[in-house]
């Protein structure tokens, strides 16, 4: 099957990469997706032409303008083809893991790719040179999955990421974090953070002496974000996970080295992963989404960010109004306090920000235009459910159907790939007004372009002067395009943009900000323009909403607290999802004395205060606190803003019967062992292995014998093992926490995907010891 598919991409589109398919062919095998893609998006493409994105080329290492149409049209046909691409997998090797491990692991992909090169001729995967250790496969997604050549390697890719050496990410996702250029120490804020690829990559460079916030208005992200860092191998206790909206982040309390502000978009520069962008793309979106990123941007850079400090702007628009247009007006409004810094990425295309750029909008009114977009909305669901009546009609007369065929047609070349009748009815309407017709330019005429772009329902002025009046309030003075003056001073070709078919990847667009001088203190507090504009009763619910970052717990009639369990409830007894979870509090002497008898924490050298709870009374769960956070948390941010997550688990209070009340956690283990001078061992690697890969339970006759009476000494309760010579080493988290049981045997206290990670890592020792 991989064969005939390698044949007919041949045949089909002699113009793509081999190992690419584009959306004809893209591996869900719907013609659905083929026909929406071979539709377009005729607003969406008019638009960007007229924008002259398609204007500039790449010819070997060199930028040049298009200087006729035949180059303007080959320029476009590239984007368009890419862009409709699924795109290919990349991923990163984890910068904690030990470097023995990840040499054996680099090796172990080539290999796997030898066989894959040789069979199909794909350059299978490239390093990307920009991020040391980060690699793009020259294949995609669905093709990794689906392709028999590529499923040793599918498994060896799932089996890396669960383990934790590898995590799978975007490529250009991986290139604000490389801008920002986080230093090991840096107080480091990410204003929307959620669902945190970024996050983890920035903590993987800041060291223990740094400090991370994560942020993300949505309580629901909020808490992916936690899963996501709490990835076993990369668990880090420096960082603090809240939820605030970022416009609103409290400002008193900390300043901040660096800030990513990875702003919410409208994301069309995801097509390639994204159908939908494809169906329901609109000017209007990026116009309103503006005016939220220049919100959070400013609050970031004007009011966050530390006099000489840098704050990265990225989106994954292609989008001039949430772009360039944004980053215009930052630098406008900071007087010259803040400054575009020059980005370089080695071995990455990438194209200089734009100077200019035009404005459009839709020509509805927005009642008009959600009135038409329901009555789509309604059309295309009669027009889906007329066509599954049909499809449940047809297979129960045994009929084989077009939704049955399409997976099988890939096998069968005698199906077409045209799109069927029903396909064509499926499609979405689009919002083009009425423009069913594929957008294909025949000039690359500025006027003409313009007018294309109007044909598809979209205004445009020149200026803001042109702007009528009943289209003020959506469109902005900040949309328009720089002054001369501005273009001088504000060195806008400093942004970057990555379009798809330079590097085969996600539209991108990034600017770095350095922060030169103060900004005063009326102008840090004047949000912009618009707020001035907006009707009363919208500005009162901003007013309200600048005091609702902190989500506090809710009270009812009488003042007390809605808890029921660990949970906070609304009056109806619905659980609050991460909002007024309790603050962190110190351990109650009673029970910190317990652990530190317990485990042998040595006041000494132990730090009682970083260990922490969040209940009230007998705490189920105990945290381990990095010092820069416990600072943080010191200066009073919990009472600014709701915090979802911090620090590492180190005890749990445990259910059975041992002689302390708590238990301690892997996940804190590697931090706890300095500190303990009772309940650790060292052990050799054939004992540390026994633990990781045997049943649940282990006879302690099946130790070495210094193990095996270290163990017998001990009483009833959880202890430590850690291998032998990584007792200095603790960062590679070599240590495994058991239970010694009553009986003579103990149990393991580690979960299996996490064993799974240890054994890995202990494996590749032992290899590079032979
Ligand atoms: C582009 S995504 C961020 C992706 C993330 N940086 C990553 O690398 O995984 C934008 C995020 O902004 C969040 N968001 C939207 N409006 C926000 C606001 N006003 N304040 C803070 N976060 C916001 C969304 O919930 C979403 O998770």
């Amino acid at each position: 099957m991989g064969k005939f598919r390698g044949k007919r991409r041949k045949d089909k589109n002699k113009d793509q990469p081999k190992g690419r398919r584009n959306g004809e062919n893209r591996n869900d095998g719907e013609s659905y997706v083929a026909t929406i893609i071979d539709h377009g998006n005729y607003k969406m493409e008019a638009y960007y032409a007229a924008q002259g994105l398609h204007s500039t080329k790449w010819t070997d290492a060199t930028l040049t303008s298009c200087s006729n149409w035949d180059e303007f049209e080959a320029e476009r046909i590239l984007w368009r083809a890419s862009a409709t691409q699924i795109l290919p997998a990349s991923f990163r090797y984890a910068k904690d893991i030990p470097s023995t491990l990840r040499e054996k692991c680099e090796n172990e992909m080539n290999d796997l790719l030898q066989v894959v090169r040789n069979e199909l001729s794909v350059e299978v995967v490239r390093p990307l040179r920009f991020l040391p250790h980060a690699y793009q496969l020259g294949v995609d997604r669905s093709m990794i999955r689906k392709d028999p050549n590529l499923k040793a390697f599918f498994e060896w890719v799932k089996l890396q990421n669960l383990a934790g050496f590898i995590t799978r990410q975007e490529t250009v996702s991986m290139v604000p974090p490389v801008v920002l250029q986080t230093q090991p120490g840096d107080c480091v804020l990410d204003m929307c953070a959620a669902p945190g690829s970024k996050t983890s990559q920035i903590l993987e460079r800041l060291g223990l002496e740094g400090s991370l916030i994560a942020n993300d208005n949505n309580a629901k992200r909020a808490h992916m974000l936690v899963s996501q860092l709490r990835r076993i191998v990369h668990m880090n206790p420096n960082v603090l996970v809240t939820c605030c909206d970022g416009q609103f982040f409290p400002s008193k309390i900390l300043q901040f080295d660096r800030i990513l502000c990875d702003a919410p978009c409208s994301g069309d520069g995801t097509s390639r992963k994204n159908i939908g962008v494809w169906k329901t793309w609109s000017q209007a979106a990026a116009l309103s989404l503006h005016t939220l990123q220049l919100q959070i941007a400013w609050k970031g850079a004007a009011n966050l960010l530390k006099v000489g400090g840098y704050m990265c702007y990225s989106t994954c628009s292609n989008n001039p109004m949430e772009n360039e247009a944004v980053v215009a007006e930052l630098l406008r409004k900071s007087n010259g306090a803040l400054e575009l810094v020059k980005v370089n990425l080695e071995g990455f295309k990438t194209r200089p920000g734009w100077t200019s750029w035009k404005v459009f909008c839709e020509s509805q009114t927005q009642r008009e235009s959600k009135n038409k977009h329901k009555k789509n909305i309604a059309k295309t669901l009669a027009k889906r459910s007329e066509w599954q009546e049909k499809e449940a009609e047809a297979s129960n007369d045994g009929e084989v159907v077009a939704a049955t065929t399409r997976a099988a047609d890939v096998e069968n070349p005698a199906i077409s790939d045209e799109p069927t009748v029903e396909d064509k009815a499926r499609l979405p309407e689009s919002k083009d007004d009425g423009i069913k017709e594929r957008f294909q330019p025949t000039s690359m005429d500025e006027d003409y372009l313009i007018e294309m772009a109007k044909k598809s329902g979209l205004e445009y002025w020149p200026t803001y002067d042109d702007v009528p009046e009943p289209f003020r309030g959506r469109v902005r003075p900040s949309h328009f395009k720089p002054t001369e003056e501005e273009v001088a001073t504000f060195h806008l070709h400093r942004c970057v943009r990555c379009l798809p078919h330079d590097n085969d990847t996600g539209g991108f667009f990034v600017a770095l900000i350095r922060k030169v001088g103060d900004i005063s203190v009326a102008d840090r507090q004047q949000r912009d323009d618009l707020d001035s504009q907006q009707p009363e009763n919208k500005r009162a619910r901003l007013g309200e909403k600048e005091s609702a970052c902190k989500q506090g717990p809710r009270l009812d009639d009488a003042g007390e607290r809605l808890v029921k369990g660990n949970q906070v409830r609304d009056e109806n007894g619905k659980s609050i999802q991460g909002l007024g979870k309790d603050d962190f509090v110190p351990v109650e002497d009673s029970i910190l004395n317990e652990l530190i008898d317990s485990f042998g924490l040595t006041e000494s050298n132990f730090q009682k205060d970083l260990i922490m709870t969040r209940a009230s009374g007998e705490s189920k769960i105990i945290y381990y606190i990095s010092r820069p956070i416990k600072n943080i948390i010191d200066k009073g941010i919990q009472s600014k803003v709701t915090v979802i997550n911090s620090g590492l688990k180190a005890f749990v209070r445990s259910s059975l019967d041992g002689t302390s009340m708590y238990r301690v956690c892997q996940e804190a283990a590697h931090f706890l062992v300095p500190h303990m001078t009772k309940r650790k061992f060292v052990a050799n690697i054939a004992d540390f292995e026994k633990c990781l890969t045997s049943e649940r339970f282990i006879q302690i006759a099946s130790f070495s014998d210094d193990l095996q009476s270290q163990i017998r000494e001990l009483s009833i309760g959880s202890f430590i093992l850690i291998l032998d010579g990584y007792e200095d080493e603790l960062q590679h988290k070599m240590v495994v926490t058991l239970w010694r049981c009553r009986t003579d045997r103990v149990d393991q206290l580690v979960a299996q995907m996490e064993r799974d990670a240890i054994v890995a890592k202990v494996r590749s020792i032992r290899e590079a010891s032979l």
